[in-house]
Formats: C-alpha cells, structure tokens, sequence
C-alpha cells in the first residue's frame, strides 16, 4: 500500500515531533488533539524545531515551509478518517487509546492502517478491539523525535507482512531506522531503559544518592547523554510510572514494582519538563534538583 497521508493523534510532545519528522518527508499531516491550546502550541514547537534546523543548515527554509504547509490541524478526531495510515501518540493509557480507535473506525477508509506510539501497551489488545487486527501495529518513535534514529515496529499476532512492510517503507524514508521488536510489554527499548529509569528513582529514595550525584554518576561514569532522572523528567513522569505498571502487571515479577516515590511525584502533579517540575525544578533559569 502506497501512505501519503498521514493522521497523528495527541499533539503532545510526541505527536508534534512525529507531525513535524513526516511533514519533512513529503506527507501530508493532519494532527487533531482534544484542545485547541494543544495544537496551538504543537504547531509553535514544530516552528521553532524547524528553524533551528534551518538555522544550523540542516533543511533549508524551502524545506521548512513545504514541511509547515503540508500540516493541517482539526479538533475533529473523525477527520482522520481520510488518510492512509493513522498513528495514535495520546496519553500513555490503555482506556484512552481504546476510545480514540472506537470513535475513529466508522469513518476509515477500508485499507487505513491503524497504529500506536504507545510505549508499552499490549498492540494485540489494542487490535483486537477495532475491526482490522491485521492492519493495526506499533510504530514506536523514541523522544526526541526528530533527533532519536530508531522507531520500533512491533506486530500484533494478527499484523499481516503487507501492513508491516508498508510501515517499514515510511521509517525508510524517514531516514530512521527500524528495529523489529515482539508484542511483550514495554517492547525492547523500555523493558530495559524503564527499569533502569525506575532504579535510579529507588536509588534516590533509599538516599544512595541524591538527584545530582545520581545523574552525574550515570552521565560521567556511564557515559549517558543525560541522567537517568533528567531522562526521565524529559519522557515524563506520568508516562514513567504507566510504563513501569503495564511491565509489572504484564510480566507479574516484583522486579518490576514502581518506586513509591515515582508515584508519589506523579501524584503531586510534579511530571517533569512538561509541568515545569519534577526531580527538578525547571521554574528558573536552570533546572535546581527537588531532592
Ligand atoms: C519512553 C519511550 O517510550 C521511549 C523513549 O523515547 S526513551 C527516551 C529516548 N531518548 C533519550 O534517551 C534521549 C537522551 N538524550 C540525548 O540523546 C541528548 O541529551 C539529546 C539528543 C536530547 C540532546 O543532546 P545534547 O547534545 O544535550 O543537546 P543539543 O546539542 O542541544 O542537541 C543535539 C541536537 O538535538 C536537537 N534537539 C535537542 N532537543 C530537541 C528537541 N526536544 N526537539 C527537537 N530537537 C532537539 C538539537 O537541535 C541538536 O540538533 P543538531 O544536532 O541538528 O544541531
Ligand atoms: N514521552 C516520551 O518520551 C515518549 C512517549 N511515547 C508515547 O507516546 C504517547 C504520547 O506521549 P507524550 O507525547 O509524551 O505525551 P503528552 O502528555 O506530551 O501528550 C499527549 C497528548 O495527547 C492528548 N490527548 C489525551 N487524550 C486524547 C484524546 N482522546 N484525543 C486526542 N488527544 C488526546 C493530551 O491532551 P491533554 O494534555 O489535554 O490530556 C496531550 O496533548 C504515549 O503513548 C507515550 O507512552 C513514546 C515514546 C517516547
């Protein structure tokens, strides 16, 4: 099948990266969100992304108009009807994701495909309940998007090889590449990057360390990029501790058992980056560690 236009749903920090990455690659985008202050701000962001690219002349500003021209938005979820391929990137939880496909499949085209960004959650039961299992699959971009190589492409028991084969070729031409990972929960990236996630924060409740010296730890004597509770402050806490939920309750292992105090931030409302706090404070001018 030929996808030349494509539907994201959520304009959250995923959604406007994946807008922005597929704009740039010749689709058409249309991106609806439950707020119009969302897509506001998505379309801000993705202004913002692009002219550093243009900037730093990695696209020129030619490049950078076509890709903004080719992104519509709509607050109609059902609008989404009309494209090839739709990739669902709404909040990390299972209900959520289940109302958005329900409300969409009368209005597909017959051979839309549906996918999920989801980080964790189970792609063949997710599946299961729309009326195409065989044309439904993971398609897992990591954050942030128009930086990060690897998208995931997981299958669900039912995905057929042509729906499979049709994802491939977009993350080809996305210029990223594909890892091909099982349906088990978190797939490959988080089964292993969340509990590490997760151990820093036991690390810091237990007061090993506190939350500069355990990030520096892993960025000085691991060579991370950033520390893992900057990481997770960057993924977002709330999709952390929903991750860390769908790995134990899916797995059944008590290694998986989220810290407390990953909830207890979560419960605070303190989800990192995007509310201005979580293990660190990003109110000022430089973030100031909370513990
Ligand atoms: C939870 C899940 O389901 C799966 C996941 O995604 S897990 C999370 C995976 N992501 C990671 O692990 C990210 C780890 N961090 C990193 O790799 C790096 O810190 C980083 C790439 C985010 C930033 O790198 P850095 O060297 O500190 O910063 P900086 O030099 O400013 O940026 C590097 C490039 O990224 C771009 N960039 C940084 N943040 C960006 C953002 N939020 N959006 C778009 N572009 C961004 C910069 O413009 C810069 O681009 P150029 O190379 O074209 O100049
Ligand atoms: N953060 C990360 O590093 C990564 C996240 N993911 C996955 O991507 C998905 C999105 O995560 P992320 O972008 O970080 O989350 P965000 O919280 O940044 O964005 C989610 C967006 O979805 C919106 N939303 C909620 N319900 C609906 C709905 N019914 N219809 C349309 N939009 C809706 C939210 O609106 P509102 O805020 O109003 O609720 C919000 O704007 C999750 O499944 C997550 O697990 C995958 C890879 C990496």
């Amino acid at each position: 099948m030929d996808i030349q236009t494509i539907g994201v749903v959520g304009a959250g920090q995923m959604g406007n990266g994946i807008a922005h990455v597929m704009a740039l690659a010749g689709y058409e985008v249309l991106l609806t969100d439950v707020s119009q202050d969302a897509l506001d701000a998505a379309m801000e962001i993705m202004h913002r992304n692009l002219d550093r690219q243009v900037s730093r002349e990695k696209i020129s500003q030619g490049d950078m108009d076509d890709a903004l021209g080719r992104i519509g938005t709509t607050l109609k979820l059902t609008d989404l009807g009309r494209t090839d391929l739709v990739i669902e990137a709404a909040t990390e939880r299972e209900t959520v994701k289940q109302a958005i496909f329900e409300d969409l499949l009368p209005h597909l085209k017959p051979d839309t495909i549906l996918t999920s960004n989801t980080s964790s959650i189970s792609i063949t039961r997710l599946a299961s309940r729309t009326d195409r299992p065989e044309k439904f699959m993971g398609f897992h971009f990591m954050n942030p998007v128009p930086v990060m190589q690897l998208v995931e492409l997981i299958r669900g028991i039912a995905t057929d090889t042509e729906t499979y084969d049709a994802c491939l070729k977009v993350v080809d031409n996305l210029g990223k590449t594909a890892a091909s990972a099982e349906d088990f929960p978190g797939f490959i990236v988080n089964r292993i990057l969340m509990p590490m996630i997760n151990e820093a924060v036991y690390t810091l409740y237990e007061g090993v360390g506190n939350v500069r010296s355990i990030d520096q730890s892993m960025k000085l004597g691991a060579n991370h990029p950033m520390g893992p509770l900057e990481l997770a402050d960057f993924i977002g806490l709330d999709t952390c501790l929903a991750i860390m939920n769908v790995l134990h309750d899916g797995l059944a292992d008590t290694k998986y058992r989220p810290c407390p105090l990953l909830t207890k931030y979560v419960e605070a409302g303190w989800l990192g980056r995007k509310t201005g706090r979580g293990f660190y404070d990003y109110r000022g001018d430089t973030p100031v560690p909370t513990r």
